[in-house]
């Protein structure tokens, strides 16, 4: 039985003040989450504060990038040691923002997600097609190929030892939320896929959906067979509407 995972991905947005409120306002909500594992992942120069402030919850807190190196002179570049020692036990990698805006590659992705890993992170791995792409009926061939770059780097095994996050990057930010049907239907092909190669990692990995998630439509979502929870934006910038989606798969 895979426990449910809510990840908020704060993105670029917060400031010391705004932080301790959104914190103190999940906190008060946490007694009524009973089933998700919740996780926040702040911009990196907040994750300090945000880790105090959590120390006496059970929430985990992530990065949301991570370098492909160790150390040394990459400036602008934070390593997953560091990431560590100030208590991330999760890093994003690959997300639709990294690779459409700044380049990033399936490789590098993948170089990425092999060096959380060295560092003692989990790696949520960020996948997901264009809306062209899905027009052009390329969804799965996108996925796939950007799934196979991490497993041939690192082994199909590694996948079982990490989270998924399918990402349409037409429903992200955008309000526009794949239906139930829809992401269903790409994390069965994931689930598929991995079976093909390990059914223990297929059984065990647990596969987040992400775009435009709401405590509205989280139920749904998280009712489908092979959505294990979300990586949330913008909603979880809210303390009411992140807790309304923590407790979603309390009604399942
Ligand atoms: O990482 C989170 C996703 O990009 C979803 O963002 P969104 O919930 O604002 O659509």
């Amino acid at each position: 039985m895979r426990q449910p995972l809510v990840a908020g991905n704060w993105k670029m947005n917060g400031s010391l003040d705004s932080i301790n409120t959104l914190l103190e306002g999940i906190k008060a909500g946490l007694g009524e989450v009973k089933t998700a594992e919740v996780a926040v992942c702040p911009p990196f120069v907040y994750i300090p504060q945000v880790v105090q402030m959590l120390s006496d919850t059970a929430v985990s807190v992530g990065s949301q990038d991570v370098s492909d190196e160790e150390s040394g002179a990459f400036t602008g570049e934070v390593a997953g040691t560091m990431l560590r020692d100030v208590g991330c036990t999760y890093a994003i990698v690959g997300h639709s923002e990294r690779r459409s805006i700044y380049g990033e590659s399936d490789e590098f992705t993948a170089r990425k997600f092999a060096a959380a890993r060295r560092f003692g992170l989990t790696p949520i791995l960020c996948v997901g097609e264009l809306l062209e792409e899905r027009e052009a009926g390329t969804t799965e061939a996108v996925v796939g190929r950007q799934l196979d770059a991490v497993i041939e780097l690192e082994g199909i095994a590694a996948l079982g030892e990490a989270v998924i996050a399918y990402e349409p990057v037409w429903a992200i930010g955008t309000g526009r939320t794949a239906s139930p049907e829809q992401a269903q239907e790409v994390h069965a092909f994931i689930r598929n896929k991995l079976a093909g190669l390990d059914a223990g990692v297929a059984d065990k990995v647990r596969i987040l959906y992400g775009g435009s998630v709401k405590a509205a439509n989280a139920a749904e979502l998280f009712a489908m067979a092979d959505i294990d929870g979300g990586l949330i934006g913008g909603a979880s910038l809210q303390a009411g509407e992140f807790l309304g989606i923590c407790t979603a798969p309390d009604k399942a």
